[in-house]
């Protein structure tokens, strides 16, 4: 990390200077395997105060927590970071991969914001300027952000399935620099995995050199790039026959040629398909081909919805409905996402007959 960060300048923004306050983080290592680094990092070497630092104790058990850095099992974090004394908050997973970022008064980063943020700083971490930057990537359900941030960088840009073994094939190919995922993972070249120590270190870093706070840092992003709102709907242990038979059903109706043009609406907010189809990849560097990754629904004015099963759920099948729509107009830009993306939510809904088909009222967990 000393070779990839100025650990100096990342000390002096934590420990302040004559001229700028101290910046207060609390970093949540949800009792999983960080926790001996992020002692080590951030207070041995960077000086934040033991307080700064919270469940660094390894536990078999994680001491009862759920170790998933998200709104719903970090809500620990979150309510701290309500609390407004901290500037910045992180928590990590159980192996250390994924990460969650928020700023004061637990301001929420998504993942697919995180990675365009990062995308677009990448010149204030030393690492790329010595090593450069290849290109971008995220995986296909990820908001699209990081794709105009690789558009006006000027570098590639690959959409890939969920998966980190895709993001791999790039980077031993030397064509990738930074991806991230809509499930909490960010990565860059450095290694080949996702590195949520990694990712706080480059918001802290970024924050040092453009001396602004996290929330300013997303509203001059969101000013300049427009914004990707998105939510995702879990749907999580249902039966697995009732899901196949919706997706099965999802796919046969979006893919008949006669839909592209539909025009789909929900109050008076209407939608028109562009393309609709079940995601295709064929990797550019083996050619290796990955078919039926996920239904996308892609509309005219940009906005996307995405269904597929997850590959991970424990127990029963679990059905991830995506929602990602982008908006460019100044005033729009502030807006709660569960509001902004109302319409286009229940148009998924009614599309995918969700409620007919696993018999649920309401996901289990909305991100
Ligand atoms: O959405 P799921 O199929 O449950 O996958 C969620 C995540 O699982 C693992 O962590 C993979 O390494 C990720 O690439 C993936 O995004």
């Amino acid at each position: 990390m000393k070779d990839i960060f100025d650990f100096s300048s990342l000390r002096d923004l934590l420990k302040g200077t004559e001229s700028r306050d101290p910046f207060r983080v609390l970093i949540n290592s949800l009792n999983g395997v960080t926790g001996p680094y992020v002692r080590e990092i951030f207070v041995n070497e960077l000086g934040a105060g033991e307080s700064s630092i919270v469940n660094t104790k390894p536990l078999e058990d994680f001491g009862g927590l759920h170790p998933d850095p998200n709104l719903t099992y970090a809500a620990e974090l979150v309510s701290a970071l309500k609390e407004g004394v901290h500037d910045f908050g992180a928590a990590f997973d159980g192996d250390g991969d994924r990460n969650m970022i928020l700023g004061k008064n637990a301001f929420f980063v998504t993942p697919s914001d995180s990675l365009a943020v990062l995308g677009s700083h990448l010149r204030h971490i030393p690492y790329f300027r010595i090593e450069g930057v290849k290109g971008f990537a995220r995986s296909m359900p990820t908001a699209g952000a990081i794709d105009r941030v690789a558009n006006a960088v000027g570098v590639d840009f690959y959409e890939v399935p969920t998966g980190w073994k895709y993001f791999g094939s790039l980077m031993d190919a030397s064509r990738l620099s930074l991806c991230g995922e809509e499930s909490f993972g960010t990565g860059s070249d450095h290694i080949r995995e996702k590195d949520g120590i990694w990712a706080a270190l480059a918001w802290l870093q970024i924050i040092a050199c453009e001396k602004k706070s996290v929330e300013e840092l997303l509203i001059s992003h969101w000013k300049r790039f427009g914004r990707n709102f998105f939510t995702r709907y879990d749907y999580e242990n249902c039966n697995a026959d009732d899901c196949a038979r919706m997706m099965h059903k999802l796919e046969q109706t979006v893919t008949s040629p006669a839909y592209v043009g539909t025009q789909l609406s929900h109050k008076n907010k209407s939608y028109v398909v562009k393309l609709a189809d079940n995601f295709h990849y064929e990797d550019p560097v083996d050619g290796s081909i990955a078919a039926r990754q996920g239904i996308r629904l892609l509309f005219e004015d940009g906005s996307r919805i995405i269904v597929r099963l997850s590959g991970t759920g424990s127990s029963g099948a679990t059905v991830r409905i995506y929602i990602d729509s982008y908006e460019k107009d100044e005033n729009l830009l502030l807006g709660d996402a569960q509001v902004v993306l109302s319409p286009l939510i229940n148009i998924a809904l009614d599309v995918t007959e969700i409620k007919i088909h696993t018999g649920r009222e309401a996901p289990t967990v909305i991100t």
